[in-house]
């Protein structure tokens, strides 16, 4: 039986929101928490240096890319895992692989042992079962690991969701029941598409299994925005209290905090870095893309509420120069004010539940980013 660790303590609730602190052999993290992508072991253009002065206090390695380059055995052998391998000592989370097999190889079959696929770069076959997975993420050295689940395709009917769930939890049992470093935690991953009762049997049979988190999978998935804001509203709060709910994949500045207002603790998305390398700013005011013409010359900071160390120097008419031209500085000027952001968002979502005014802060939020105006 694998004895229980706590790992997540709630300092303050704000209807069903929640603000609280999770204890990892890397650091402490405060949460709600943003997780910036560091998909193949750096978050796109960011310096390590550059995301500890923005405050990052945990990142998210993707598996199925390490396992493919450089490999996980290079990383254990050369970094004693992947926080000695790019220097970072703060908390890292890792996928376990399953989902982005889905999103980026091009043959990918699945079988009670596992999912077998053909790698995107060579096209050679791989197996990632449950037992690779966490062998990988062992060597890693991970903080918090994530279970290999199924996510199933869109749209599917609730037998094929209950077939992928039973999957899932057969899945689930072979990873908790794999021996991972002491330091590591492990969080189960509750299916079951947008069926309530399918849900909360998946999360009743993984409670059995004692994981340190819960995440949600299957959301964010090609479903209607609001179809997945009303499945959080109803079923979020009766995920476990005393431990961290993690929404994979979202979102958007305003999905944070409608995921916030129903109870998730933490979150990844890659909007804030990838759409940066395309000219996206995120700012109070709504997104603002600096390739407008009218910004040619605009001496205003891209956001003018912001304190990051890009908006406290540089203008639009530069950032936009350097964009139009091509210049690299560009992508990582952007890319550092948007991770900013979103920390700082949810920085501040957090003062909000402390002071129980977290309503307050969400209509302030939403009336002035959804206000355009850029
Ligand atoms: C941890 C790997 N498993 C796993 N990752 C996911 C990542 C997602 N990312 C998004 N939207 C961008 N939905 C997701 C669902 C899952 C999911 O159901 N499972
Ligand atoms: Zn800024």
């Amino acid at each position: 039986m694998t004895t229980e660790k706590k790992i997540f303590k709630k300092i303050a609730q704000s209807k069903k929101a929640r603000a609280g602190v999770i204890t990892t052999a890397h650091g402490e993290i405060e949460t709600p928490i943003f997780m910036p992508v560091g998909t193949r072991a750096s978050v796109k253009t960011m310096w390590q240096e550059e995301l500890e002065e923005m405050n990052a206090q945990i990142i998210l390695g993707n598996t199925y890319h390490l396992y493919l380059r450089p490999g996980h055995e290079l990383i254990e052998k050369v970094g004693a895992g992947l926080h000695g391998f790019m220097k970072w000592d703060r908390a890292i989370l890792t996928d376990s692989g399953g989902y982005q097999v889905f999103s980026l190889s091009s043959m990918n079959k699945v079988t009670e042992e596992g999912v077998t696929f053909q790698s995107h770069l060579d096209g050679s076959r791989h197996l990632i079962s449950p037992e690779k997975s966490m062998e990988i993420q062992r060597a890693l050295g991970s903080d918090i690991v994530m279970n290999f689940d199924e996510c199933p395709a869109l749209p599917a009917t609730k037998d094929r969701l209950r077939e992928s769930m039973e999957l899932t939890l057969r899945w689930a049992k072979r990873c908790r029941d794999y021996q991972l470093k002491d330091h590591q935690n492990l969080f189960g991953i509750i299916q079951g598409g947008l069926h309530h009762d399918l849900r909360t049997e998946c999360m009743e049979r993984l409670k059995e299994m004692n994981f340190e988190g819960f995440a949600l999978g299957g959301l964010s998935v090609g479903e209607k925005n609001e179809e997945m804001v009303s499945f959080l509203d109803n079923f979020v709060h009766t995920m476990p209290e005393d431990k961290p709910r993690y929404l994979m994949g979202v979102g958007k500045p305003l999905d944070i905090l409608n995921g916030i207002r129903a109870g998730i603790d933490m979150f990844d998305c890659v909007l804030p870095t990838r759409n940066a390398r395309n000219g996206q700013f995120l700012t109070k005011g709504g997104p603002l893309n600096i390739k407008k013409e009218r910004f040619k010359e605009d001496l205003l900071p891209p956001d003018p509420e912001c304190n990051c160390k890009v908006c406290r120097k540089y203008s639009r008419a530069y950032i936009r120069h350097l964009f139009t031209v091509g210049e690299y500085l560009a992508g990582n000027m952007i890319t550092y004010h948007n991770l900013y952001f979103y920390l700082q968002m949810t920085r501040d979502a957090r003062e909000a539940i402390k002071a129980d005014k977290f309503d307050e802060f969400y209509s302030s939020f939403y009336n002035s980013y959804t206000s355009n105006m850029w």
